[in-house]
């Protein structure tokens, strides 16, 4: 370990975030009443630039007028590099109540776009007397983004979680492909006549496991655009979580219990995490540093995989 401890992430639930347009109103009470620990009321590319104005004020006024329960209430700002991302954030601090969480910003290339929100959000919250301190989240989808994740994952103290977006994220690396996660047809092994499929999203998604837990923030895996394909999610997911992602997005409500059913560590991996730290404890009882678990070797850095997996359920259930 390093002289320079790891910080926690911060410890609240978001296996699921629940992707819904400010443009489509009547969306925001089901949103609120989904299993998703997250919702995220979008204001960029699923809203035409002709109906900003219109989402921004769906918004503001569902903000107060819906209960959201204990979710996490995120909503994404336009990208830096358009005209609206100033005043979707001037807006949101004057006019939304109190509820508001969170503001996810797209499109982050370097850390001082995460320093120009915060400076912005920082100048309002001051002037709207606002005591609710708002964190921020970004998603990591350009070759810039994921080129300065380190940067980025450090640039701020309110932020809390990164996200890969994977449908931006393959447009900006110039990929040869539409699919917005998961298996690509092409990248493929070749061997013996048989094709392998690997995991074109895993070494991003791994860049943004690091950068995230140097730092302490939440790593996402983004969008699974075939939302009929629940098999496909859940593979995509599962890979994320194996990598040390906490969550996923859901682009439609089917997405969500998918999402819940991946990113909850099941009751047999709780309960042979368990095993393990009391098979430890007993080693250590007896002046052991390693114990046989099932014919494994388990030791000191396996209670640490092991606290992991019993911390997340505790949280998940205490939340
Ligand atoms: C994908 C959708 C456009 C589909 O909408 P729709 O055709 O209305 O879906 P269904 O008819 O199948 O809906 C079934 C019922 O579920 C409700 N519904 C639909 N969507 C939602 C939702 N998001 N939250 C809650 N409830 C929802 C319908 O009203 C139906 O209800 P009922 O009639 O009572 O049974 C739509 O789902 C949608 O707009 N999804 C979100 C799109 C979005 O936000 N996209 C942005 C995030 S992804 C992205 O930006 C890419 C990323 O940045 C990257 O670069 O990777
Ligand atoms: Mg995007």
């Amino acid at each position: 370990m390093s002289f320079r401890l790891q910080p926690a992430a911060p410890a609240r639930p978001n296996r699921c975030q629940l992707f819904g347009p400010g443009s489509r109103p009547e969306l925001f009470a089901k949103m609120a009443a989904s299993a998703a620990d997250v919702i995220n009321l979008d204001l960029e590319d699923s809203v035409a630039p002709a109906d900003k104005p219109q989402a921004r004020a769906n918004i503001i006024k569902a903000i107060s007028e819906v209960d959201w329960g204990r979710k996490t209430l995120s909503v994404r700002i336009n990208g830096l590099d358009t005209p609206f991302w100033y005043r979707d954030v001037v807006d949101l601090l004057e006019q939304a109540g109190p509820r508001l969480d969170q503001i996810m910003i797209p499109k982050v290339g370097c850390a001082a776009d995460v320093y120009a929100v915060d400076a912005l959000v920082t100048a309002c919250e001051a002037a709207a007397g606002r005591t609710k301190r708002i964190s921020l989240e970004v998603i990591i989808e350009t070759a810039a983004g994921i080129a300065h994740v380190e940067e980025i994952a450090a640039s701020s103290p309110r932020l809390q979680a990164m996200s890969l977006g994977a449908a931006d994220f393959a447009a900006s690396m110039g990929m040869q492909t539409t699919g917005i996660g998961g298996t690509q047809e092409n990248y493929y092994m070749h061997r013996e006549g048989a094709k392998y499929w690997s995991d074109p999203w895993h070494w991003a998604q791994a860049a943004i496991v690091a950068a995230c837990r140097t730092h302490g923030i939440l790593p996402v895996d983004g969008p699974f655009g075939d939302f009929s394909d629940e098999e496909g999610f859940r593979a995509q997911a599962r890979r994320s979580a194996t990598l040390g992602m906490v969550g996923k997005w859901a682009i439609h409500p089917k997405q969500v219990a998918l999402a819940n059913e991946v990113f909850t560590p099941s009751e047999a991996a709780v309960a042979e995490a368990r095993e393990i730290l009391s098979a430890m404890e007993a080693a250590k009882a007896a002046g052991q540093g390693a114990a046989v678990y099932k014919g494994r070797l388990v030791d000191i850095a396996s209670m640490r995989q092991a606290e992991v997996i019993v911390r997340q359920a505790e949280m998940i259930a205490g939340a």
